[in-house]
């Protein structure tokens, strides 16, 4: 059991200091508490001798009175000690897991997030860090309580009758048998409602996400009854705890009660036999009240703790989980504000998806500050190639397939890497801030004139500066209230502001017309001109967009078909040629059409 709690182990060991204090706080709590039945006892047995008109009789009374009221204040501020150390340190601890899980899906690859829904990554971070929380406050708290009260309380019984204290507590260890039973039991129907909930939290989250589709396809209907179904699933599960605990609760009130009966029966019987006195019976009777809670308090726990081990299980494994691009093969005397000077070269590379080759002897050569475009099929590796370039994807380590610069491309720290080149990828995603803070995303340190620089060479500053609220107009979830070109152009000028040695635009111009296209290829030729120059990498299905560059390569199956200048293709009669027909009679046809 405590195993479970191992991957806690660090982060509680940061807070043992509140720890101490806590269980000092608590210890002080029941030391004081546990002598509240023996004042009454003493009470009792003072005022049994007592004429009740005598006038000490009555200051007894108040003194005893006060004594009483005088323990359960001291106990309360105690209690409020040990709660306010020993939950507050369960706050912090979840401060701590929620930021380290944090930062380990920050630094996860692109391939962390194919493998895991984003709506179960969401209830790992919500519903099971609570679950953990209250594992560390609470649980540990009451099982302390019941642990430290209980040996007081057990101490005090025995002293005044050992045989009392055994026949009363004879009926407990069936409580625990059962409580080791439901325990079990509730751990594993626990792993269940949470692997539930992580469904309908990912049902939501895509519906959300996916909201445009569902109404365009009317899809409502049937993804309101398939939620509804993950739903009831869920509550079925939740429900199925709740019998177990229905169950669990009211049978150890039943063990306890059994020992009520069995300390009235035997007790009383004790006292006629004056073996006992009528102090010590009431004092004996307290403390089987008195521990009832802690023993409830027991059943509780088990439930606490057998929720809280499921969701550590479930954390953990967000804890654990490595991203598979490192930094681990980088050499460390590269300075982290390396300029590069931008030269490509794949050699014979390859890459598989699992099993499935995607890309096949690809070797090209990009000097430094030229233009490689890339055309080809849909589906024939043009991304997974671009992808490899900031590694986010990797190529394998040995053989060296790709070069920067003449150096393998693991050798460069992630960030110095990552910092010299700007990507604009196929799918455009802005925050939900201003359009300023999109553009800057990437260049914090940026100038008013530099966002105005880049936004003009994207061909985007007019617009922008025509919307009412201009660069601080806020842009909606993921960009939503910007057109597909818009965005795009968004995406262009974000990274031209981080000033890339290398520039990737992975069909970043599909959603502009050719006009716009053709004022875009000539911003971002001048604007990489005027800023020292960089290579190019440019993924496009349109000929009006690659003729400029230096190199054409023609993609298919994972494979280079072709390679050269516009004319060297058009010249060559193979697959370029053909889609520059195709392209040339569309455009005629539309003009005359
Ligand atoms: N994460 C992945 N896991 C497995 N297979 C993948 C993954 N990503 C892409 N693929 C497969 O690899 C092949 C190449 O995909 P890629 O995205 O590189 O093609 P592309 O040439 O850029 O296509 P498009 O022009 O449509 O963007 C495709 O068949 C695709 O199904």
């Amino acid at each position: 059991m405590l195993s479970d709690l191992k991957p806690l182990f660090r982060y509680m060991a940061r807070y043992r200091m509140g720890y101490l204090w806590g269980t000092l706080a608590l210890m002080a709590t029941n030391a004081i508490w546990v002598i509240f039945p023996k004042i009454l006892e003493r009470a009792i047995n003072e005022l049994n001798h007592r004429d009740l008109h005598a006038p000490e009789t009555r200051q007894i009374i108040l003194i005893y009175a006060g004594l009483l009221v005088g323990i359960a204040l001291v106990k309360g501020v105690f209690l409020y000690a040990s709660r306010w150390i020993l939950i507050g340190i369960s706050r912090d601890i979840e401060f701590d897991l929620r930021n380290d899980l944090f930062q380990t899906l920050e630094q996860q690859d692109q391939g962390y997030y194919h493998r895991h829904r984003t709506g179960d990554i969401m209830a790992r971070m919500t519903n099971d860090l609570n679950a953990v929380r209250q594992l560390l406050g609470p649980a540990i708290m009451y099982s302390a309580n019941t642990v430290l009260f209980s040996v007081g309380a057990l101490y005090f019984l025995l002293r005044i009758s050992p045989w009392l204290t055994l026949v009363a507590l004879a009926p407990m260890p069936v409580a625990s048998i059962l409580v080791q039973y439901f325990g079990a039991k509730i751990h594993e129907r626990f792993e269940r409602i949470q692997a539930s909930f992580s469904e309908i939290t990912a049902h939501a989250q895509e519906n959300f996400s996916g909201a445009r589709l569902i109404r365009a396809f009317a899809r409502e209907e049937s993804q309101i009854k398939s939620f509804e179904k993950a739903n009831r699933e869920y509550i079925g599960r939740a429900l199925r705890l709740v019998q177990l605990m229905g169950m669990l609760w009211p049978t150890l009130e039943f063990v306890l009660g059994v020992s009520m009966v069995i300390t009235l029966l035997a007790g009383g019987r004790l006292v006629l036999e004056h073996k006992i006195d009528v102090g010590a019976f009431v004092a004996f009777n307290t403390y089987m009240i008195l521990l009832t809670f802690p023993i409830i308090a027991v059943g509780w726990v088990i439930n606490i703790f057998q929720r809280g081990t499921a969701s550590v299980k479930r954390i953990d494994e967000i804890l654990k989980s490595k991203p598979s691009i490192d930094n681990s093969m980088a050499d460390a005397t590269i300075p982290a504000d390396l300029v590069l000077d931008g030269e490509i070269e794949f050699h014979g590379l390859s890459f598989e998806y699992g099993e499935r080759t995607v890309l096949n002897n690809v070797s090209l050569h990009v000097p430094a500050g030229s233009t490689l475009a890339i055309v080809g099929p849909t589906g024939s590796g043009k991304t997974t190639l671009i992808n490899l370039i900031p590694r986010l994807l990797d190529v394998p380590a040995q053989p060296p397939t790709l070069l920067i610069d003449g150096r393998p491309v693991r050798e460069y720290p992630l960030h110095v890497l990552r910092s010299n080149i700007g990507v604009v990828p196929q799918e455009t995603f802005l925050f939900s801030d201003t359009i300023r803070e999109n553009l800057k995303f990437g260049a914090q340190e940026t100038t008013e004139a530099e966002v105005l620089e880049a936004a003009e060479a994207a061909h985007i500053l007019r617009e922008f500066e025509e919307f009412p609220q201009g660069f601080d107009t806020v842009v909606g979830e993921r960009g939503a209230t910007l057109s597909g070109g818009q965005k795009q152009r968004t995406s262009i000028a974000r990274a031209l502001l981080r000033k890339p040695r290398i520039l990737i635009l992975d069909d970043a111009l599909a959603s502009v017309d050719t006009y716009t296209e053709e004022r875009i290829l000539q911003g971002l030729r001048r604007y990489t001109r005027e800023n020292g120059g960089c290579t190019t990498i440019l993924i496009s299905h349109r000929i009006s967009t690659v003729r400029e560059a230096d190199q054409i390569a023609v993609l298919i199956d994972g494979a280079i078909d072709e390679l050269g200048t516009h004319e060297e293709l058009l010249a060559r009669g193979g697959y370029y040629a053909d889609l520059f027909e195709k392209q040339l009679l569309e455009e005629e046809l539309s003009v005359t059409g």
